[in-house]
């Protein structure tokens, strides 16, 4: 899949743009504040209709205005595919896909495959487990349909318990019914979360050898209360403690995804530059896998992603993403050094782009 054109308004600092991209290589750079990340992220939320780092629609608008649009013109597979996006102050944001609105923004999850890498990944390794889980979702629900749904619906289940809790409720048929679809989804989610992560390790340890040739090995481990007994089981062994807590203590809301460096928690014992090329080789790991599964070739945007590494990293990085594997890739960088060495490496069609102030100017270098 290619994004061929990109118009934006009001995206955050990009006033309007009108950009046609290179089908394989297309580079960003400009100062710190310019609006890099901001123009990734507009390419991002036409995959995802959210931000990458959960900015709230309010905060998505260019200050003081009425309302922001984006519209994307995609190549997929040789059929061309429009989408537009119109976010308004206190109005349900349109998504339409070829002119007509979606229903339910959860259809369009999928449609156009995306990873990203950016600094804001580091919140993986350094943050709650909820940042873990919602990595793993991420990934698994641009592929699979029923897997959103179950997310859906198991987060329903599990708010409606909560809330009985909180009231101290003693409606046990309720409680079993909502402890059956908790159990249900649960177990469906549980399988996917373990099934994803055993295709994962695998591809996630080759990109790491390819970064950095080193001895270091990367791992991660799936911990889930479901792998050892049965979810209906311990919710209703737990419910008299969950109404003292006033929340539900088991389920797949507490999974957690270990990141492991030589066998330790990488948060503990990794550098900063380590913890980056493990970020880029796992991110590089599920963009792998949603090629070899998904219906197109995603897109692979890298923000910003060469700071605190070291040259032959980087090299590695840049010889490994000019790969024919990777398709339609969008590089910024605030050094137009990396930016020059990776088209000098490439051989294939690239465009590059000066970004100042919000406006984004092509350069015709070729
Ligand atoms: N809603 C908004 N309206 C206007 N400006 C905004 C809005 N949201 C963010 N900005 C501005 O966008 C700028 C940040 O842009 P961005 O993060 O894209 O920079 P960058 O070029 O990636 O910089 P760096 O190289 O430092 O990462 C900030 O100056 C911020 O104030």
């Amino acid at each position: 899949m290619i994004l061929k054109q990109l118009s934006i308004l009001n995206y955050k600092n990009i006033v309007q743009a009108e950009v046609v991209f290179s089908p394989k290589i297309n580079c960003f750079f400009g100062k710190n504040g310019m609006g890099k990340t901001n123009f990734m992220d507009a390419i991002y939320y036409l995959s995802f209709c959210k931000s990458h780092i959960n900015t709230p629609d309010s905060l998505i608008i260019r200050n003081n205005q009425d309302m922001c649009v984006l519209q994307g013109v995609y190549d997929y597979d040789g059929r061309t595919e429009e989408l537009f996006c119109g976010i308004r102050h206190k109005q349900k944001k349109q998504f339409k896909r070829n002119k007509k609105e979606y229903k339910r923004l959860s259809e369009h999850i999928g449609l156009l495959p995306l990873v990203m890498i950016s600094p804001a990944d580091t919140e993986l390794i350094q943050g709650g487990s909820e940042e873990r889980r919602r990595f793993m979702d991420l990934i698994i629900s641009q592929q699979d349909k029923n897997y959103l749904h179950a997310l859906i619906q198991y987060n329903k289940a599990l708010l409606q318990r909560n809330t009985l809790l909180k009231e101290q409720s003693h409606d046990t048929s309720l409680f079993d019914v909502l402890e059956m679809q908790l159990t249900m989804y649960g177990e469906q989610i549980f399988s996917k979360r373990k099934q994803l992560i055993e295709r994962l390790v695998p591809l996630f340890n080759q990109f790491h050898q390819q970064i950095c040739h080193s001895a270091e090995s990367v791992d991660l481990t799936y911990i889930s209360q479901l792998a050892e007994t049965s979810l209906e089981e311990k919710l209703r062994k737990n419910r008299e403690r969950d109404v003292l807590i006033g929340y539900t203590t088991a389920g797949i809301h507490k999974d957690e995804l270990e990141m492991l460096l030589d066998g330790s928690l990488i948060r503990r014992v990794g550098s900063q530059g380590q913890q980056k090329t493990y970020l880029i080789a796992l991110k590089l790991a599920q963009y792998s896998l949603l090629a070899q599964e998904g219906a197109s070739t995603p897109l692979l945007l890298l923000d910003d992603i060469f700071d605190k590494l070291d040259a032959e990293r980087v090299a590695q990085i840049i010889h490994l993403v000019g790969e024919e594997q990777f398709g339609q890739i969008f590089i910024t960088d605030t050094n137009r050094k990396y930016l020059d060495k990776i088209l000098e490496t490439i051989n294939s069609d690239f465009a590059l782009f000066e970004v100042e102030q919000g406006c984004i100017k092509p350069l015709n270098e070729a």
